[in-house]
């Protein structure tokens, strides 16, 4: 192999020895080792990461030969009493540990170990992802973290935090990095996201002190926002205190993990429970819950749909006659090549007349994308798979609910509402999850038969 010899050398001082099972409840302390692992892995360059990685997973697994041993041994025992039955099943899964999941115990036991494995766990995924380390040891080894972190961050463990403005500059300060929905321009923008008739909370952990995992900014309304700029653009309210009677609504409008090697700890669906149930004690007659999310590949799947038609030569088959029609009065040339040129800037939102005759097909179209197009089993788009994870419904659809460039040039600016409807949520969500079922409005139900009947998708 290409890695140098101090890769192995390293692995093989820092990697104890699985403790004989005699041993199992007294595991001696690796400290020094557990140390010498972290500080050098760290001063590893970005290539040798993955070698390094591929190597700890693919030398310090499990030991297959034991584990057949012992299958053989149970199987041997099948008659036998059920204490020696036990014992032998016990043996077999104590051989299944691999043997690095003992150097990880050790090391989330040193001070900053947790983060360090949380980091850790971040470059798997990303070498698993643009594929710079692709082995079945490195999965079996993400699947194993991905289960102690679930453990260490379940909701046990997590500190709720609201944030304001009174919280500590640093806290601000990661807010404001970690937003990755709506970008916090400046301090007047973060004063805005705390100040009155917002809420902003986090979820901590004590192993990570002063680090929001998650963050989750809440606009308190009377009505069903749908549109962003209102909410995060507006210049900051006169107003100083809340009138309570104003607010009977929680806007989720933005959602951020801030470690991407808690990915798949479900950290946001435990985020919005947790602060329904906060927001439902402050204000106990408070009646709706909705998130104002973005589509973030609606742009891009729309645009893939338009040139499969046009190389199809079946190019009258998303609009109708009468769509068709007007985009051809005020488009020259071919209406859906054109089309695609035009749309892919976001200089048509200029013309009022292009924003009249788009907004029926695109609201249709994007009403398909979220409720028809798959992946995986589930919606295709990221955000409402989250949502309808969580229990939500599709409820609404927005026109030019944001017209920043980000959401232009990602939805043609458009936005939903995942409407959580508390006493249903957990059906849903187990609904989904099994059967992919998708709980729609009206709204987007009639607007997806709509689709059904003129576009052929
Ligand atoms: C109000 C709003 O709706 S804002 C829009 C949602 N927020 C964002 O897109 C910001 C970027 N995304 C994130 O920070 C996170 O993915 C979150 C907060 C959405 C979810 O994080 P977690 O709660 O830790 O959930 P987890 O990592 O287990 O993923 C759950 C689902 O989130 C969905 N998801 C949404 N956005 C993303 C993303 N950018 N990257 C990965 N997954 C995403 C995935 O579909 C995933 O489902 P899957 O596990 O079946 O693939």
């Amino acid at each position: 192999s290409t890695a140098g010899p101090d890769m192995d050398d390293v692995l093989r001082r820092t990697v104890a020895a699985v403790p004989p099972y005699e041993m199992r409840e007294k595991p001696a302390l690796q400290e020094a080792s557990s140390r010498e692992f972290v500080q050098f892995y760290r001063g590893l360059g970005a290539a040798e990461r993955p070698l390094f990685l591929t190597k700890l997973a693919a030398d310090y697994g499990t030991d297959h030969g034991l584990v057949s041993e012992l299958y053989g041994r149970v199987r041997e025992v099948q008659s036998r009493d059920l204490g020696t039955l036990l014992q032998a099943e016990d043996r077999l899964r104590y051989s299944l540990t691999p043997r690095y999941k003992f150097l990880i115990s050790h090391i989330c036991r040193l001070e900053e170990g947790v983060k360090f494995i949380v980091d850790l766990r971040a470059d798997i995924l990303q070498f698993l992802q643009n594929k710079t380390a692709d082995s079945p040891q490195l999965r079996e080894m993400n699947g194993i973290l991905k289960t102690l972190l679930s453990d260490w961050f379940s909701i046990g463990f997590l500190n709720l935090e609201r944030i304001t403005w009174q919280s500590s500059c640093d806290l601000l300060q990661k807010i404001s990095e970690y937003e990755a929905v709506h970008p916090v321009r400046n301090w007047a923008d973060i004063k805005r996201r705390v100040g009155p008739y917002r809420r902003c909370y986090v979820f901590t952990h004590n192993a990570m002190p002063r680090e929001p995992l998650i963050v989750l900014h809440v606009a308190l309304t009377d009505n069903i926002s749908n549109n962003i700029q209102a909410i995060v653009r507006k210049d900051p309210s006169l107003e100083t205190t809340e009138d309570v009677n104003k607010i009977t609504t929680a806007i989720f409008y933005s959602i951020s993990s801030s470690q991407r090697g808690l990915q798949g700890v479900e950290l946001g669906t435990y985020l919005i429970k947790r602060v329904v149930k906060e927001l439902q004690v402050e204000f106990p007659h408070m009646s709706q819950f909705s998130s104002l999310s973005p589509i973030p590949d609606f742009t891009k799947w729309l645009r893939g749909t338009l040139s499969f038609k046009i190389k199809e030569g079946k190019s009258n088959q998303i609009f109708t006659e009468l769509e068709y029609k007007e985009l051809q009065d005020i488009i020259e040339g071919p209406v859906l090549e054109k089309l695609q040129h035009l749309l892919s800037n976001n200089e048509w939102v200029k013309s009022d007349k292009l924003v009249r005759i788009l907004e029926t097909p695109l609201m249709r179209l994007c009403a398909w994308y979220l409720y028809g197009e798959k992946h995986r089993g589930g919606a295709l788009d990221p955000v409402a798979n989250f949502h309808l994870q969580n229990g939500a419904v599709i409820w609404r659809i927005n026109w030019l609910a944001d017209t920043s460039p980000r959401g232009l040039s990602s939805s043609f600016g458009i936005m939903a509402n995942y409407r959580y409807f508390l006493e249903d949520a957990n059906r849903n969500s187990v609904q989904y999850l099994r059967t992919r079922q998708i709980e729609a409005s009206k709204q987007i139900l009639s607007l997806v038969a709509q689709c059904q009947t003129i576009s052929k998708l």
